[in-house]
């Protein structure tokens, strides 16, 4: 099953549900890419961050080669790392990710936080922000040096992650090209009502990441919430479709008005995690889905928090 489309203000088509890449396992990543594009997916979320890139580009790259699929078909997304905001990093960081993948071009880019970091060299792919040592940087300049990316034909378009409304707002005032997507946590427990309707009113979409809450991110903490895809909430609202829990969940997101990107490398849940174009949840389960919500934020960063631009401050949207 292939994922419908949507068309951005800016006339790009967008898959409405991607496959997420971080933590995809190292030697099967390619494989995985590949596997997925032949189910139907058309949408890949990367980063330089994700240390794969290579991998995703070759997934990709095959399945071109094999006639699956056009490049022009598919829609990639990288990020820009928080230790390239320097307006002299923005492109050759650009040029490093297409270098990685094997590809000229890529559909979206996007500033992956609001917060500068100063390189330091070194990164562990699981706890990125561990011995980030940020400092500020107006992160406006580093999208003047984006907009040049899609000047020279890199990019298709470029968008930001992590930001608030009001960091969006300081983007938009002094953008060139406007943002076409904010890419955010969004679960059941999050679901990120007010931030969705502040960036559809600017015209803006948002990609929803970890869209199953994380369930393999290595910093939870014992009594924190966990979305339960078998809570029997999900598992009865799913029987009606002839769906599972996971599919609720995509399905539920899809139906505020965001594409989902969750990751997998099991060939099984990659299928189950596209096939939710064929049904549609009624009102009275997103009535029940929407009771889920406790605002709980599993990607925190909280090593950040010192930072001027955290997104994640209390009260702030
Ligand atoms: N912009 C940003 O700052 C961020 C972006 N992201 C992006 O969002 C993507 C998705 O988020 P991520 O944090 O990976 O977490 P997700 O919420 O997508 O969860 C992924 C986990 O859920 C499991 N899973 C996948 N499908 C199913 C299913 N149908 N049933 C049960 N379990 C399932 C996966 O295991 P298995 O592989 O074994 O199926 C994996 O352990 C990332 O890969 C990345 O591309 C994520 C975090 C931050
Ligand atoms: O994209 C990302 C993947 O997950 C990481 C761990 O939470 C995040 O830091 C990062 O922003």
């Amino acid at each position: 099953m292939a994922a419908e489309t949507f068309l951005l203000p800016n006339g790009q088509k967008i898959p409405m549900l991607g496959l997420g890449t971080w933590l995809s396992p190292p030697g099967k990543c390619a494989q995985t890419v590949k596997y997925a594009i032949e189910v139907g997916y058309r949408h890949i979320d990367a980063a330089w961050l994700y240390g794969n890139e290579m991998e995703v580009g070759e997934g990709v790259r095959k399945a071109i080669e094999e006639g699956i699929v056009k490049r022009e078909d598919l829609f990639i997304t990288t990020k820009l790392w928080n230790t390239f905001h320097e307006k002299d990093d923005v492109l050759p960081a650009l040029k490093k990710s297409l270098e990685n993948f094997g590809l000229s071009y890529v559909d979206l880019f996007l500033m992956h936080w609001p917060v500068a970091c100063k390189n330091t060299g070194t990164f562990d792919i699981q706890l990125p922000f561990k011995d980030a040592v940020y400092y500020d940087h107006d992160f406006c300049e580093t999208w003047k040096a984006m907009e040049e990316c899609v000047d020279l034909g890199l990019v298709k378009s470029l968008g930001v992650s992590n930001f608030t409304s009001k960091q969006l707002q300081r983007i938009i005032d002094i953008a060139r090209v406007k943002p076409t997507i904010n890419q955010i946590e969004v679960t059941p427990l999050l679901n990120q009502k007010k931030l969705i309707a502040f960036c559809k009113e600017k015209d803006i979409y948002v990609t929803a990441y970890s869209p199953f809450g994380s369930p393999a991110r290595p910093w939870r903490k014992d009594g924190e919430p966990v979305l339960n895809l078998q809570d029997p909430r999900l598992v009865g609202i799913g029987k009606q479709y002839n769906k599972n829990g996971a599919q609720v969940v995509l399905r539920y997101l899809i139906q505020l008005g965001t594409f989902p990107i969750p990751k997998s490398a099991n060939p099984a849940r990659i299928q189950e995690n596209i096939d939710i174009f064929d049904f549609e949840l009624s009102k009275e389960d997103m009535k029940v889905l929407d009771g889920f919500n406790k605002d709980f934020r599993c990607v925190h960063a909280e090593e950040l928090m010192e930072s001027n631009e955290y997104p994640f401050k209390d009260c702030e949207f």
